[in-house]
């Protein structure tokens, strides 16, 4: 499995460094090192009376994932202020833009802020293939969305694993208050 979604992920770099009007093996080359990338195999217990939050909404911190839900689904994209329901099928598999790329393309790509809801009465799983990068890359907006077309980075360089482990820790050691988890915003530059 792990094999077909590396080999997924190659097609969907050169898709999307196009989609972006770089060179098509710009994230190739960028993401060199393939050792971060990660399959997860996440099962979701039934909701309770009062908690159906499978995953808390959150945006993705690498490159991109690729999501595959069984038929239960439960997983849900924000967009215009709402939430949307991502009907599942066998044969459907749900890309999700990641921070990384949001800071690369200084926000011409917005990563995507998405959740898992718990199904009532039933079990649910889902597979995720997280295409990160290498903790020691450098992660910061580009030239070619910044000082080459005359606007400032709304972000500053940080390296990929120091930003990783911060999300780690939301999840390991959570804050008390909600607004104190840490995003991609911990980056941002307000000009
Ligand atoms: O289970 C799902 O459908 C979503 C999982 C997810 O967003 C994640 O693990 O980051
Ligand atoms: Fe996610």
């Amino acid at each position: 499995m792990i094999s077909q979604f590396t080999k997924l992920g190659v097609v969907l770099e050169g898709i999307i460094s196009e989609c972006l009007g770089l060179p098509p093996d710009f994230l190739s080359n960028y993401r060199n090192d393939r050792s971060r990338d990660s399959l997860m195999g996440l099962h979701y217990f039934p909701a309770t009376e009062d908690d159906n939050t499978g995953k808390p909404a959150h945006e993705d911190p690498g490159c991109f994932t690729i999501l595959y839900q069984d038929e239960i689904g439960g997983l849900q994209v924000h967009k215009d202020d709402q939430w949307i329901s991502i009907a599942p099928s066998k044969n459907k598999l749900v890309v999700n833009i990641g921070d990384v790329i949001q800071v690369l393309s200084n926000n011409k790509f917005k990563s995507a802020t998405h959740r898992a809801v718990s199904p009532s009465e039933t079990d649910r799983y889902s597979y995720a293939f997280f295409y990160n990068v290498q903790g020691a890359k450098w992660v910061e907006p580009l030239p070619q969305f910044t000082e080459e077309i005359g606007e400032s980075p709304k972000y500053r360089g940080f390296l990929f694993e120091e930003y990783h482990q911060l999300r780690i820790k939301n999840r390991s050691n959570p804050p008390d208050r909600p607004e104190d988890l840490i995003h991609i915003t911990h980056y941002s530059i307000s000009n």
